[in-house]
């Protein structure tokens, strides 16, 4: 997937950004008052300030400088709750913001999944949902208030001006205001943006690798191929800091300009003022005031500098969750209810092709058909990548695919309502993911209202009750992250209990017991057929010379089945089969 941001407009990617948050939108609107409110009370202190020492400068009657800082406490002690008020409900804003993001990301993927999960990097998925979140986050919490003060504020101060008679002065501000706006925003464009893509794009390629040295990380030892890694990560860094490089050029020039920018209109209003003073058209407190209160205004305009780099980050990780979030969800519609008694499979003429990560097509499975007939035990063998997993996930509808039709009980897979048909068809995977959680949690997945005579049942008929019984805490004990703290054996027949406590109709099982030995593999295959009598069975399998029991075996080499029938027939055959059989 490539996070490329000019898939979506900006204004596509508001319009979603307030869509999904639209429940913050009043106490965004409040965040924003309070700053305006805040910044506002900052312009008149100091204008405050500059109009007392243009009173003192010419003689006139002026306050003390107790009232002053009586007048000053006042104003700060206001402005401070002002603060509170727009820190508290922006954090709220964006802590909310964050949740309803989240939200919105995990919905969309449920339904995507697992077609998704086969196929997304999982490091690229995992920035995604969290830096990317993160940095939309930001928009609410740091760039909504901010654009709406460096709009109001200098209106507002220019106002002021225009009110105590500088409609000059005001014009001045109003214009300086403006062009640094512009300069701001302009030198933003482009590079910048640019910029900030591509360094979400190395950011995430950097997760990626972490998230693969962390799990390779027996290999990496293993092969002592440590400093290879290193290498990589520095190079990664290396990137890093390049890609960066035009954001941070950007940044210091946009300082330079803003800080020159106030301090040249300060000295502009200040000239132009006394001119006017000179002129007898102002006084000197009323400019000492303006030029204060404009300077101090100042800092509304400055937000938008952070706001500007904000906003361009926030853009690209939009674009890549919304990229994200609209999949297409697998699998879609489905109304009819699965068929009654036992479970036949058909496949006709199926075609499916996988996309690598450049967008191309590669085709797993050509003109497949076959008819798994119901309420009997078969098996799927071949060479490996042949497409046999392919095959079985799209009879459990994990994904559809992109030519020819599935069917179940004679009706056709895309009719059938997903939930029942995951609830009937329970398909064990090659590598079945266990949750770090106890045991009986593990199992519980599958039917969260088992008891434990039920949970000790399916143990034993997965042939591992026996094992379990044996640990310290049996039932309650922790499997680890990723079922780390099981063997391979174990946890397969942890994932077959699962399967069973699901009393399926039917049971795909992708190499479920390949780490098993023949003897153990065997047992688990008699005790499935006894608790399962009424279910139809399809193993995946690499074990060729243990098919006792087996109806049928499809042969399939290069995303085709190449030969089917009874396993004896087909071991008196010449073909695949056979040779496989020879090599077994
Ligand atoms: N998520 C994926 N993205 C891209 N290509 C894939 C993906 N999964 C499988 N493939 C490719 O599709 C083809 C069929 O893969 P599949 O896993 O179905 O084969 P298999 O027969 O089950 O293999 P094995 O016996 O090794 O498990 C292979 O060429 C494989 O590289």
């Amino acid at each position: 997937m490539d996070a490329a941001a000019p898939k979506y407009t900006h204004r596509q990617l508001t319009r979603w950004m307030f869509k999904v948050t639209r429940p913050v939108l009043a106490p965004l609107l409040a965040s924003s008052a309070a700053r305006v409110a805040d910044q506002m009370l900052g312009v008149i202190m100091l204008a405050y300030c500059g109009w007392q020492l243009g009173l003192r400068l010419t003689g006139l009657p002026h306050a003390t400088l107790g009232r002053v800082v009586l007048v000053l406490g006042g104003i700060a002690l206001v402005k401070a709750f002002l603060r509170y008020l727009e820190q508290f409900t922006g954090h709220f804003v964006a802590f909310k913001a964050l949740e309803l993001l989240r939200r919105e990301a995990y919905e969309h993927l449920y339904p995507q999944a697992p077609a998704l999960t086969r196929s997304a990097r999982a490091g690229d998925l995992l920035v995604r949902v969290t830096r990317d979140i993160d940095r939309i986050e930001v928009f609410f919490a740091h760039t909504f208030a901010p654009a709406v003060s460096a709009v109001l504020v200098p209106i507002l101060t220019s106002l002021l001006a225009w009110y105590w008679g500088a409609g000059i002065l005001a014009l001045l501000i109003l214009a300086c205001y403006a062009a640094s706006l512009a300069v701001i925003l302009l030198l933003d464009l482009g590079s910048a943006r640019r910029a900030a893509n591509q360094t979400l794009q190395v950011r995430s390629g950097i997760v990626t690798q972490v998230s693969d040295i962390i799990g390779g990380n027996r290999e990496i030892r293993g092969y002592e191929l440590q400093d290879d890694f290193f290498k990589k990560q520095q190079q990664a860094e290396v990137e890093l800091a390049k890609v960066t490089a035009p954001t941070h050029l950007v940044l210091g020039l946009r300082r330079g300009v803003t800080f020159g920018a106030v301090i040249g209109m300060t000295v502009l209003l200040t000239l132009v003022g006394f001119g006017q003073v000179r002129a007898g058209q102002l006084t000197l407190p009323v400019v000492l005031a303006v030029a204060a209160g404009a300077f101090r205004g100042w800092e509304s305009v400055r937000g938008v500098e952070d706001f500007s780099t904000f906003l361009t980050q926030s853009f690209a990780s939009a674009a890549r969750l919304l990229e994200l979030t609209s999949g297409k969800p697998v699998p879609e519609g489905g109304t009819l209810p699965l068929p009654e008694g036992q479970l036949q499979f058909t496949a006709q003429d199926v075609d499916f092709y996988y996309e690598d990560a450049t967008g191309q097509a590669h085709q797993a499975l050509k003109q497949v058909s076959m008819d798994v007939p119901a309420g009997q035990w078969h098996a799927l063998v071949g060479p490996t990548g042949c497409g046999k997993s392919t095959l079985a996930t799209l009879f459990a509808r994990y994904t559809d695919p992109q030519a020819g039709q599935l069917l179940v009980g004679g009706q056709d897979l895309r009719e059938t309502q997903v939930d029942a048909l995951r609830s009937a068809v329970v398909y064990v995977p090659q590598r079945a993911h266990l949750f770090n959680d106890t045991i009986a949690a593990n199992l519980r997945l599958a039917a969260p209202e088992a008891s434990e005579p039920e949970l000790w049942r399916a143990l034993e008929i997965a042939q591992v009750a026996e094992e379990v019984r044996q640990m310290p805490q049996g039932l309650e004990t922790m499997v680890g992250e990723k079922g780390t703290a099981v063997s391979g054996g174990q946890r397969q027949r942890l994932a077959i209990a699962r399967a069973v406590l699901m009393h399926p109709r039917a049971l795909i099982l992708d190499e479920s017991t390949a780490h098993l030995n023949d003897e153990l593999a065997a047992q688990v295959r008699r005790q499935l057929r006894e608790a399962l009598p009424q279910a139809t069975i399809l193993e995946i399998t690499h074990r060729i010379s243990q098919l006792e029991g087996v109806q049928t075996v499809w042969v399939m080499d290069q995303g085709q089945i190449i030969q089917s029938g009874k396993p004896s027939e087909l071991a008196q055959q010449p073909g695949v089969f056979g040779s496989l059989l020879s090599r077994a």
